[in-house]
């Protein structure tokens, strides 16, 4: 079981345990995310995870269709797509995932609150890439054990952290791919400055992953001095798909 949690984290733990199972045989190959940001480094361009949302406990809402907005983030440049497929609060789906999958040659990235095996199974099955594992919802030892399924399929989970604590304990299982969330699980609030801190504690060889309330390519440009490796912008994209040029290159 998940770690105790209260409110609308309980209920949305509570829906994807109920989720139903989908099997399907993939036939694509799983791409590599950390490999992909590197190239991009080198090349001088950034990094971009553009994720598809269409709605968010937050009070976001954008309705676009998932394939064209897809293929403009590939066409714009993007590294990969990040796909909510949390269906109870983010009006997520997993047929959004298998539309995307199928229809793009970057990286895709199920964003969902993962608490069992079954979810990462399904993620490989409808064409995913890899998964988000969010620090906050998990116990160590299930944190760990999420992370070494993901990578038996050759996928290298995002793992996700809010504050110190999270981090200390994706640093201590092994996590290679992490992901600094700077909205608040509980109050939803933004707070870049703590996530900024959290950066700084980040040792090298791990690739760090910005999450959330990204606006701008300057913004990017600080993180990416301040040792941010990559990216992930839903919000902004969602509301103008155009940006994702000028995110790339700025
Ligand atoms: O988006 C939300 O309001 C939200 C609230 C609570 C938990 C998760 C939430 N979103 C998932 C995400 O992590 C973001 O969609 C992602 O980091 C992109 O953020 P943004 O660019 O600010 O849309």
């Amino acid at each position: 079981m998940p770690r105790y949690l209260d409110g609308w984290l309980k209920r949305v733990v509570d829906n994807a345990l109920k989720r139903p199972y989908v099997s399907k045989s993939r036939e694509k190959p799983v791409l590599q995310i950390i490999p992909r940001i590197e190239e991009y480094k080198k090349n001088e361009l950034n990094p971009i995870i553009a994720e598809f949302k269409r709605r968010s406990p937050s009070g976001f809402s954008e309705d676009r269709d998932p394939i064209t907005y897809s293929k403009q983030m590939e066409k714009g440049g993007a590294l990969a797509l990040s796909v909510i497929t949390e269906d109870s609060v983010f009006q997520g789906s997993y047929t959004f995932l298998e539309k995307i999958s199928t229809s793009v040659n970057i990286p895709v990235l199920m964003k969902d609150f993962v608490v069992t095996e079954r979810q990462i199974d399904v993620a490989y099955n409808l064409g995913a890439d890899t998964v988000l594992l969010i620090t906050r919802i998990l116990t160590e030892r299930e944190l760990s054990s999420l992370v070494e399924y993901s990578r038996s399929y050759g996928m290298e989970p995002l793992v996700e952290v809010h504050d110190e604590n999270d981090l200390a304990i994706a640093l201590r299982i092994g996590a290679k791919l992490v992901g600094i969330n700077s909205r608040d699980l509980v109050t939803l609030e933004v707070n870049k400055e703590k996530a900024l801190k959290l950066l700084e504690r980040i040792p090298s060889n791990v690739t760090k992953v910005m999450e959330s309330g990204i606006e701008s390519g300057e913004e990017i440009r600080y993180l990416r001095e301040k040792g941010a490796d990559a990216f992930l912008i839903g919000s902004s994209l969602m509301k103008e798909p155009d940006k994702i040029k000028d995110f790339v290159r700025s």
